[in-house]
């Protein structure tokens, strides 16, 4: 006999399980001790700093489709799982990065080396070009900034590209991608990730949707940017993103 009450019991759908951990989660972020914070995420920002670097020098813009990360693999704690290998003809690096919303990992020490092209410089790369979410009609988009100016408060306060700036140029991403000139490496905010790379946003779907399908181009690399108190136990559905690497301040 089924019994229709344990049933219930064990099967909690994954969306309230969801619901109830993101509320946990951005709970935890809002109590950090903010004295240790800037500390963080230097760390997190050098961790990220060698991740990309990794990828520019092991040419990931030619990797094996075969050697990414399908949700099965532990990869915060060495933060690298793919090995690669392929020859180099990259001309354009693209780094999709965000302005922070409350108190998540802030990258803007990383976003103004990048600006001031302090650091990949030497890479090969003839350019690199940093581009923001804006949120337009319920829809998220990439936009270029080159600079500070490029920017003003938009959707949920988060800084947005202001359209009407010279730099500011919108993205189409299936074009972007579509061309093995081009290396795009995306550093994605989030509420917490698996140990295994899938990621929990705020529950709107945005990165889900405009990042569907962005696992079938080689030269597309998903960065995980986290605390490490956000690497926790989240269910995931199958239209959630998973990353290729993690950068927390984790050792
Ligand atoms: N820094 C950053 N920028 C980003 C994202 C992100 O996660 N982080 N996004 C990723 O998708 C998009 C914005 N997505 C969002 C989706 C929903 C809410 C939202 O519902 N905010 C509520 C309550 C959130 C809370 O409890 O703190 C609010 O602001 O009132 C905010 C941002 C684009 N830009
Ligand atoms: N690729 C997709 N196409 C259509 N709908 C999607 C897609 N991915 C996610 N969704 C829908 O978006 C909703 C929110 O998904 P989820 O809870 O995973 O968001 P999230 O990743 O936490 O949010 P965000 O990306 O905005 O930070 C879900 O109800 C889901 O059905």
């Amino acid at each position: 006999m089924i019994n229709h009450n344990n049933a219930k019991i064990n099967d909690i759908p994954s969306d309230d399980l969801k619901k109830k951990i993101r509320k946990k989660l951005i709970a935890l972020r809002d109590g950090m001790d903010i004295s240790k914070k800037s500390e963080k995420e230097l760390n997190i920002i050098n961790k990220a700093e060698n991740i990309i670097k990794n990828i520019l020098d092991k040419n990931s813009y030619n990797k094996n489709i075969d050697n990414k990360n399908t949700g099965n693999d532990t990869i915060y704690q060495n933060n690298v799982i793919n090995d690669f290998s392929g020859k180099k003809y990259i001309r354009n690096l693209y780094i999709f990065a965000y302005r922070a919303k409350g108190n998540e990992v802030d990258l803007i020490q990383l976003i103004k080396k990048l600006w001031n092209k302090e650091i990949f410089s030497e890479s090969g790369y003839t350019d690199i070009q940093l581009a923001f979410p804006k949120i337009e009609n319920k829809k998220m988009e990439f936009y270029t900034a080159a600079s500070e100016d490029d920017f003003a408060p938009g959707h949920f306060g988060i800084l947005e590209p202001v359209i009407q700036n010279d730099n500011v140029h919108k993205i189409d991403f299936k074009a972007l991608a579509a061309d093995k000139n081009n290396t795009v490496i995306v550093l994605v905010p989030g509420v917490g990730f698996s140990k295994n790379g899938h990621r929990m946003g705020y529950g709107a779907g945005y990165y889900d949707k405009y990042f569907e399908g962005a696992c079938d181009f080689n030269n597309v690399v998903l960065v995980g940017i986290a605390f490490d108190f956000q690497i926790y136990d989240i269910p995931y559905d199958s239209y959630d993103i998973i990353m290729e690497y993690m950068a927390t301040n984790q050792v």
